[in-house]
């Protein structure tokens, strides 16, 4: 679905992305693993076209997207989601969802100007999908509920449904279970399965290795922009190099 071929991102001196290679497969839980400071978001930020890439290629669905921005990016069916979910706390989840939204769609400013038809359309289209994504996390019984009022938990499913909204065919989740207990990771990775399970592509970044071994198809691992290891999680957790780039750092492999 996605391939990658010797990508590089170098800030200054620094090389956070150095010459990785790999393919995001279709239909499957993808997952990026890897110390702090390994360079994984930055290889989503190329991916998803917010920085420029130095050296190297990205094809997604036989497209090259290297060079697309982030809008153009997210049209061709790529959406992301963040560590932290910015959210308008004063109004209603559902309007988040909406506002959100309405950042991807298509009406003019001579549209909203004028209230046309075509806007109105398009608003009853986006309240629909709004909700249908509401629906599809869990959150549909919340709608009304203010945005500030809500669990992290809740807000990690927001940060699902809006990303949901734009009708992606591959999602990268930044961290989508960090700050959840032990229990509300388990019901994330439950609906992370749901969506693959509807016909998404999924890649993650995150931390918590006993979700990842559980929920992961593929892993690639990363360490200081490298890659070092890639294949199932048996694979990568019995690899060598990986142990070795773990030993010291705060996070365990098993
Ligand atoms: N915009 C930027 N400008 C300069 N350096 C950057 C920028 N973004 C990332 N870096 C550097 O690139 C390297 C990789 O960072 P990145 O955030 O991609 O790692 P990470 O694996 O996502 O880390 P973490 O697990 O802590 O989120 C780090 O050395 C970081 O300081």
């Amino acid at each position: 679905m996605l391939e990658v071929r010797h990508l590089t991102k170098r800030f200054g001196g620094n090389v956070a992305v150095n010459d990785v290679s790999t393919v995001i497969e279709g239909g499957k839980v993808n997952a990026i693993i890897g110390p702090n400071g390994a360079g994984k978001t930055t290889f989503f930020n190329l991916i998803a076209g917010v920085h420029p890439a130095s050296e190297g290629s990205i094809v997604f669905e036989g497209r090259d997207i290297t060079r697309l921005r982030t809008d153009q990016v997210a049209r061709l069916g790529i959406a992301r989601t963040f560590q932290a979910t910015t959210l308008f706390d004063t109004a209603t989840v559902l309007d988040n969802l909406i506002v959100g939204h309405r950042l991807r769609t298509r009406s003019g400013l001579l549209d909203v100007l004028l209230g046309t038809r075509r806007l109105k359309a398009e608003e009853r289209l986006c309240r629909e999908k709004a909700r249908d994504a509401l629906d599809f996390v869990g959150l549909g019984h919340i709608e009304n509920r203010l945005a500030g009022d809500i669990s992290q938990e809740e807000r990690k499913r927001v940060a699902f449904a809006l990303a949901l909204a734009t009708e992606p065919k591959l999602l990268l989740l930044d961290e989508p279970a960090g700050g959840v207990n032990p229990e509300e990771t388990e019901g994330l990775a439950d609906l992370i399965r749901k969506m693959v399970a509807h016909g998404l592509t999924v890649c993650l970044i995150e931390h918590k290795m006993d979700m990842i071994m559980r929920l992961a198809d593929r892993i690639l691992v990363l360490s200081y922009g490298e890659k070092i290891a890639e294949g199932t999680p048996a694979e990568v957790r019995a690899n060598p190099a990986v142990i070795d780039a773990y030993l010291g750092s705060e996070h365990a492999v098993a």
